[in-house]
């Protein structure tokens, strides 16, 4: 008896002693041995963990990033003001990590989860860590949805799907971003939940971000992560990982999630220059020898599970002077899926979106297409192709026999239908018919000026008439010969100019 009180009263000292020395263990604090722009350098915390989160005196946050074996390395993740030689740090005895859960939708948070907007504290009970491993191969099921960008260009050539990483590339100022939004606008007629996340970029490009989303109605199913190009390049680089967390919350759920990081080019830069700062070896253009191995990390937590779920990464990159062969661009190229090339030259000319169709690919989206979808764009795209090359042929002022000139009367065609502007999203059914007009020529005795005109009151005509077909399509079915038929009557009628509005014309 006396022996099994003895055995107890030792259980519950040794639990006792358990706790005490991890709670002792948490509570170990060091000092700041000096501070730069960005980093800190630390003496004491012995037993500190890498990509632990750190708390000075003042409340600030850093995060153990280099562990020495006299000092550690900090990456602030706050602004290093209040932070001077000989402050005290502490352990927190956790690694950084970020609220997770649907009172996020709708909410514009930084890096830590901490709210930027003015809707107060974020009511959530769940919090994952920042760095999670990618899903097991074995987890993973194939790209075949289609997430539907709602532009014509895209979602005919340069198809995406659920679960896929493809990446936005061009100079500065050539619609990377607005492409980018225009498909999180998309997904609302979709139920896919969105996260744009933004890398250091300038206040007033993420506040026109905002606005979008606000005034077209679709912030309630976004999430905005934000890290400004004003704040500690620390806070920068774990951004698009907090991102990603908050992501994965709810793509483990079941739901389809689509995140964009606008840019990755900001965010290798805000990495190189915390390396210099931690002074780790330079390599390639400054960069450090694991910049390829931050960002292959990143996109591998993008998939689609095999449980049901997915997780579609448009991350953006910037190149200077349409340089595609730049480091941090090919790395990203050879990394995705797939790239949409967004060029100036297009952009000048004001063939918008500026997606340039011949430099961009995607090498599992066809698999996503829609069947009713791939009868038409493969027609499409032939015609394009026949249509640039022809055209680089006519400049030269070559005589051409009509055969040509016709391909390149239609060419033009095909071109001007796939300009769009920026916030006019098409459901899948309307681009097939448009698509469906222009390639069997329908368009071809209009003027190219007027066919942004018939290419509207196209779209309201079939949506009134064959609303039912659309539904088909959308369910998968591919476009039968009768329905064909009846659409491509129609679309007669609108070229001819029988049809206005939807409505016969009083003849
Ligand atoms: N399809 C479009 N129709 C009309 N305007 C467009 C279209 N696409 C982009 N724009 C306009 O082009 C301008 C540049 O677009 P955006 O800011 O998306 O480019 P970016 O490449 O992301 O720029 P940055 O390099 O500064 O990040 C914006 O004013 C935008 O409204």
């Amino acid at each position: 008896m006396l022996n099994e009180a003895l055995k107890d009263a030792a259980a519950v000292m040794t639990r006792l002693l358990e706790r005490h020395s991890a709670a002792f263990s948490l509570v170990e604090t060091g000092s700041v041995r000096h501070v730069g722009h960005g980093v800190a350098w630390v003496d004491g915390l012995p037993n500190v963990q890498a990509l632990e989160l750190l708390e000075f005196a003042g409340g600030q946050f850093g995060m153990a990033f280099d562990l020495d074996t006299d000092q550690v390395g900090v990456v602030l993740l706050d602004t290093s003001q209040d932070i001077a030689a000989g402050s005290k740090i502490r352990r927190t005895g956790r690694v950084a990590d970020v609220p997770v859960g649907n009172a996020l939708l709708g909410r514009i948070v930084n890096a830590l989860g901490q709210p930027l907007d003015e809707q107060g504290t974020l009511q959530t009970r769940q919090r994952l860590a920042i760095e999670r491993e990618a899903p097991a191969i074995l987890e993973r099921a194939p790209v075949n949805q289609p997430l539907q960008t709602g532009i014509k260009v895209i979602d005919a050539t340069i198809p995406i799907g659920r679960g896929q990483r493809q990446l936005i590339v061009g100079d500065r100022q050539t619609g990377k971003t607005a492409l980018a939004l225009a498909t999180i606008l998309n997904q609302r007629q979709h139920g896919v939940i969105c996260i744009y996340c933004a890398i250091g970029q300038r206040g007033d490009a993420v506040a026109r971000v905002i606005d979008t989303l606000r005034a077209q109605g679709a912030i309630e199913q976004t999430i905005l992560v934000v890290a400004g190009a004003d704040e500690p390049p620390g806070l920068q680089y774990i951004t698009p990982y907090a991102a990603t967390s908050m992501a994965e919350y709810f793509m483990e759920q079941g739901r389809d999630v689509l995140i964009v990081y606008d840019d990755l080019s900001h965010h290798a830069l805000a990495y190189r220059e915390l390396s210099l700062l931690l002074r780790r070896p330079p390599g390639r253009e400054a960069y450090p020898g694991d910049i390829f191995y931050i960002h292959s990390r990143l996109l591998e937590r993008s998939t689609r599970l095999a449980r049901g779920g997915s997780l579609t990464a448009l991350p953006i990159v910037e190149i200077e002077a349409e340089n595609l062969a730049a480091y941090i661009a090919t790395n990203l190229i050879s990394i995705t899926d797939g790239q949409i090339y967004l060029s100036p030259e297009l952009f000048h000319k004001g063939l918008l979106p500026a997606v340039d169709v011949g430099k961009s690919v995607s090498r599992v989206g066809g698999k996503a297409q829609l069947p009713a979808y791939r009868l038409v764009a493969g027609a499409l795209k032939l015609y394009y192709a026949q249509f640039e090359e022809l055209e680089m042929f006519a400049r030269f002022g070559t005589r051409l026999d009509a055969r040509t000139r016709a391909l390149l009367e239609r060419g033009r065609r095909v071109r001007e239908i796939l300009k769009q502007h920026e916030h006019t999203a098409l459901s899948p059914f309307e681009q097939i018919v448009v698509l469906l007009a222009v390639t069997e020529g329908l368009f071809d005795d209009l003027p190219p000026v007027r066919i942004p005109e018939a290419e509207q009151r196209l779209c309201s005509l079939v949506v009134r008439q064959f609303g039912d077909i659309g539904r088909r399509i959308y369910e998968g079915e591919s476009l039968n010969a009768e329905d064909r038929m009846a659409i491509l009557q129609a679309c007669k009628q609108v070229s001819t100019g029988e049809v206005t509005d939807g409505n016969r014309a009083n003849t």
